[in-house]
């Protein structure tokens, strides 16, 4: 009956995809997996070592990529980035707004500058990506971008200055989603738990362990994996995903459903020491001496 699947092999074959934060983690594997379907892949970050090896990667498999360094919170250089890649490659169909991350720290001790880093690589510059691949062309042609957040809207702590910035980039997607949609476009985000990723590895080890032990809070039962989280980034930039716009899909094994409380709370009523990350947090709270305040 000639029924064509859009799950075929060529998914995104003619596609000029950009992947911010393309050198490492999610974004590498998110690179490879849109490579593989058949996109040309355009990776940005700011180390042109870790951009060049996933390029290299990408060219061994068959597939296509180029890199651009660019660091997202600067106005100008995402303007001029963006025109760059334009030229490249013409028409961009995609863009995948991954670039982020945060230090791990109580709210106490984040200051003016700590606070405005974490906002602007999370907010701020998927906001500058995203304007200036819209307004450079995609306006004109259509495509789907994709945020990569994280749900932590019953608040986190360690988290409150990502979780801020991630939640103003929800609300950025909706917005982004409503003004854009008449030109074709569409805008999503996902919002990954806590994925075993190169990235985690910067953390320190007592945050690590205090993530390792919540494992048994994940309705899954375990951290996912980089892969689950690039398989929903290509179904919202593909054609599958036609028809939604505007969402945040969850990849987070159910932790974010009902009302868990995935970190145990600081409890100053009673001295008992908490784990890993709190050894750090309740002193900082309470002005107590710590030896593991190296947030
Ligand atoms: C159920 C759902 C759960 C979901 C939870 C979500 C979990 C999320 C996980 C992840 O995101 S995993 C991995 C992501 N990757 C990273 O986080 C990478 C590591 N982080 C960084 O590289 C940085 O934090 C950055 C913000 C991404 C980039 O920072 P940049 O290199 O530009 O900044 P710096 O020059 O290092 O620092 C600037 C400024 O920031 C303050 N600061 C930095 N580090 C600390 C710290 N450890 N403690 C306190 N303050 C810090 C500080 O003011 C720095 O200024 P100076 O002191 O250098 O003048
Ligand atoms: N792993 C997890 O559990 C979760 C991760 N996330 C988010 O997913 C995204 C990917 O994380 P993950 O792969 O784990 O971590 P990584 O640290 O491996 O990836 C982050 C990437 O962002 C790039 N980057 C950071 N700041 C800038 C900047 N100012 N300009 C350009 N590029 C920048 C880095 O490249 P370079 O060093 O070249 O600048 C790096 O490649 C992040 O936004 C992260 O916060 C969300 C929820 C959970």
């Amino acid at each position: 009956m000639g029924y064509r699947s859009v799950f075929r092999p060529d998914l995104f074959a003619g596609r000029n995809i950009i992947v911010t934060g393309g050198g490492s983690g999610i974004g590498r594997c998110t690179a490879h997996e849109l490579a593989s379907l058949g996109a040309r892949v355009v990776l940005i970050g700011r180390k042109e070592d870790k951009l060049k090896n996933v390029a290299a990667e990408i060219t061994e498999d068959g597939g296509q990529a180029i890199w651009f360094t660019c660091d997202i919170r600067e106005e100008e250089a995402v303007k001029n980035t963006v025109a760059d890649v334009y030229k490249a490659v013409e028409v961009v169909h995609g863009l995948v707004n991954n670039a982020g991350g945060q230090f791990p720290s109580p709210l106490a001790l984040i200051s003016q500058k700590g606070w405005e880093t974490v906002v602007r690589t999370n907010l701020t510059g998927g906001f500058l990506m995203a304007r200036e691949v819209f307004m450079q062309g995609m306006n004109r042609n259509g495509g789907s971008i994709v945020n990569i957040i994280a749900d932590m809207w019953g608040g986190m702590p360690g988290m409150g200055h990502s979780g801020a910035a991630r939640a103003g980039m929800d609300n950025f997607t909706k917005t982004a989603a409503f003004e854009w949609g008449c030109t074709g476009v569409r805008v999503n985000a996902v919002a990954p738990g806590w994925i075993a990723s190169s990235g985690m590895d910067t953390y320190p080890e007592s945050f690590k362990s205090t993530i390792r032990t919540l494992r048994a809070a994940v309705p899954l039962k375990r951290m996912g994996e980089e892969a689950e989280v690039s398989a929903a980034i290509c179904f919202l930039l593909s054609d599958a995903a036609a028809f939604i716009s505007g969402d945040t899909l969850r990849i987070d094994g159910a932790a974010s459903q009902g009302n868990i409380a995935i970190f145990p709370l600081p409890d100053h009523q009673h001295s008992k020491p908490f784990d890993g990350f709190h050894r750090a947090v309740k002193p900082a709270l309470f002005n107590e001496d710590s030896d593991d305040a190296s947030h």
